[in-house]
């Protein structure tokens, strides 16, 4: 519910059609403070539209979004400064400027929300490099210098750069080799933990899902078709929960130690 402090983001009665396209309609959803919510379901079934929904880069045509219990579109403009300052975001393939180093890049969320000194600004750059696995001398690389998986971490120090209460990832492990993915997923889960960050990882990567996730949200025809714990999931009849949970890769890693 809205105003539940335990509620970072509430989502109800989400509509989004392009011209007769209908992508969501009736959709609710929850996400709690502190967990970490994987988003998943079939491609194209709308998983970028919410989340540019919810970061308010899609329109939506009915319903609501609360954020920090807030109504986003009761907003004043300054509030929704605040709240924009709240949220970080990954967007798929780590969308870097390329004309822009590493740390350039890390203090464009600064440079748009607060003003502080150029040497500041590198200094906590260079704490944000830090907190994702980079090291200092990686401040001064353009994204073309990167690797995927690095390329993956100074974006989410972008992200981070305004220390967020939430973060959205999409698809932050795509075109991560297995252990560059299971390292990143750890790093989530020891920045949920260390920073008391919430979440929102759209993700098609079972691994993810079944290493990190506290929750898992599933989009299906529309909607939010079902929310719960993997353990629910597993127990989940719908046939595409079915086969995705467990089907045969889900399997394979399910009888895989860790
Ligand atoms: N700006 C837009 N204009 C028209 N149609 C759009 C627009 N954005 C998305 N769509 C359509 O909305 C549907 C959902 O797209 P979306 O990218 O959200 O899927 P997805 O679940 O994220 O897929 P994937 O897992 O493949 O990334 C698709 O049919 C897509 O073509």
């Amino acid at each position: 519910m809205a105003g539940n402090d335990n509620i970072v983001l509430s989502v109800r009665d989400i509509h989004v059609q392009f011209g007769d396209h209908v992508v969501l309609h009736d959709l609710d959803l929850d996400v709690r403070r502190g967990e970490i919510l994987g988003f998943v379901g079939a491609s194209g079934t709308g998983k970028s539209v919410l989340m540019r929904a919810i970061l308010g880069l899609t329109p939506k045509q009915e319903g609501s979004i609360s954020i920090f219990g807030r109504d986003i579109e009761k907003a004043g403009e300054d509030e929704r400064i605040g709240i924009d300052m709240r949220m970080g975001v990954l967007f798929q393939h780590g969308a870097l400027f390329s004309a822009l180093t590493v740390a350039e890049n890390i203090e464009v969320p600064m440079r748009e929300y607060v003003r502080l000194p150029s040497k500041l600004m590198r200094e906590l750059a260079i704490v944000k490099l830090e907190m994702v696995g980079l090291r200092p001398r990686d401040a001064d690389k353009y994204p073309s210098e990167l690797s995927g998986g690095m390329i993956k971490r100074a974006a989410l120090a972008r992200a981070l750069s305004l220390d967020p209460d939430i973060v959205f990832l999409d698809e932050p492990t795509s075109g991560l080799d297995p252990i560059g993915a299971a390292e990143f997923d750890e790093l989530i889960a020891k920045l949920r933990d260390t920073m008391g960050l919430t979440v929102y990882m759209v993700t098609h990567d079972l691994d993810s899902l079944f290493t990190v996730a506290d929750r898992i949200a599933v989009l299906g025809e529309g909607r939010v078709i079902a929310c719960g714990p993997l353990s629910e999931m597993l127990k989940n009849d719908d046939a595409w929960i079915k086969s995705y949970f467990r089907g045969k890769r889900a399997r394979h890693i399910q009888a895989t130690p860790s």
